[in-house]
């Protein structure tokens, strides 16, 4: 099997505790199995779990969430045949990406942004938890990744957004102060995609792309902070592992606005990690350590998550 870049092993070596980090390199050499979640626009877990267990799938709860389950990996395909599917009552997605629109608790009403949007899973489940009541804006910026989220949220049943083809880094001028609460679930460099099964999935990744996809991250961040609400909440995740897409992010946003606070989320899994708040020699805020590192396992994807309030 071929052996993960250099380079990025060696920041694993760096991110993950001695102790985890035999696991965490497991892995990246594992088929992992599917997970779904129930789409409460259209069906309760309750209704989907009967309706797969009729078609002979045994989809097992996921603890700490009622809309998610696991299946074993080979069912993913005939998943993907099922009506379920294609009426847009399941969503295959990582456990991983799920925790994102959970820590940012919409609630029916609100003013809601997904500023980086497509193609759309987290802004579904966004819907689903403001149960289609209040106001979602989506935003991407690529088009045919545009058209897509949009496809995907009518699929789901979604009636309350609004999609945005557009640089989510102009919104901060266009709706200063808009919404009770946003989402950047920022591009990134992706590197909790990386799979020893498949080495194209790092052949587009170097330290320079990184460093392309920081800076990308600290304008979309700004963008974000200016168009939310005093006492309004932003959370900020990637995919990524490298602390210069994560938390020297929070960290600039931190410096750079007094109004800015962390809010500790702690989600009830084993794999979490705090956040660092050292690096390369350097000292990071101390609030950075109530940010969130999900470590890779036999089922999650790796993920940074932060919870950020703005002072009322
Ligand atoms: C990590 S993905 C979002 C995944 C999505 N939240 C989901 O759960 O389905 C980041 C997205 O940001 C988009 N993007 C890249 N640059 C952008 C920009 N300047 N403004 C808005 N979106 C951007 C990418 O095309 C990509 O679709």
């Amino acid at each position: 099997m071929p052996e993960l870049p250099k380079d990025f092993s060696n920041l694993l070596a760096e991110v993950v505790p001695p102790a985890e980090h035999p696991a965490v390199l497991s892995s990246f050499a594992r088929v992992k199995p599917v997970t779904i979640r129930a789409n409460t626009l259209k069906a309760s877990a309750a209704m989907l779990r009967a309706e797969l267990e009729q078609a002979g799938f045994t989809p097992k709860p996921i603890p700490w969430y009622g809309d998610g389950f696991l299946l074993p990996a080979e069912d993913k395909r005939a998943l993907t045949e099922t009506a379920a599917f294609y009426e847009g009552r399941l969503y295959i997605q990582n456990l991983s990406s799920m925790l994102a629109p959970l820590a940012l608790d919409p609630q029916p009403g609100e003013t809601v942004l997904d500023l980086a949007a497509a193609p759309g899973g987290k802004a579904a489940q966004i819907a689903a938890l403001m149960d289609n009541r209040g106001r979602l804006s989506v935003v991407e910026a690529v088009k045919p990744r545009f058209f897509r989220l949009k496809a995907n949220l009518d699929q789901q049943g979604v009636t309350i957004a609004r999609a945005f083809l557009m640089d989510g880094r102009l919104v901060g001028r266009k709706c200063p102060q808009m919404f009770d609460r946003i989402l950047l679930d920022a591009p990134c460099s992706s590197e909790a995609r990386f799979t020893r099964l498949d080495p194209d999935s790092w052949t587009h990744w170097s330290p320079r792309k990184v460093k392309e996809a920081a800076r990308k991250q600290k304008g979309l961040i700004a963008a974000a902070w200016s168009a939310l609400k005093p006492g309004g909440t932003l959370v900020y995740c990637t995919c990524s592992f490298s602390p210069e897409e994560n938390e020297l992010i929070v960290n600039g946003l931190l410096k750079r606005n007094e109004d800015a606070r962390i809010e500790p989320w702690l989600p009830d899994i084993a794999n979490r990690q705090a956040g660092l708040s050292a690096w390369q020699g350097k000292d990071l805020r101390p609030e950075l350590a109530d940010t969130l590192r999900v470590l890779p396992d036999e089922v999650m994807d790796g993920f940074y998550l932060a919870k950020i309030r703005k002072a009322p």
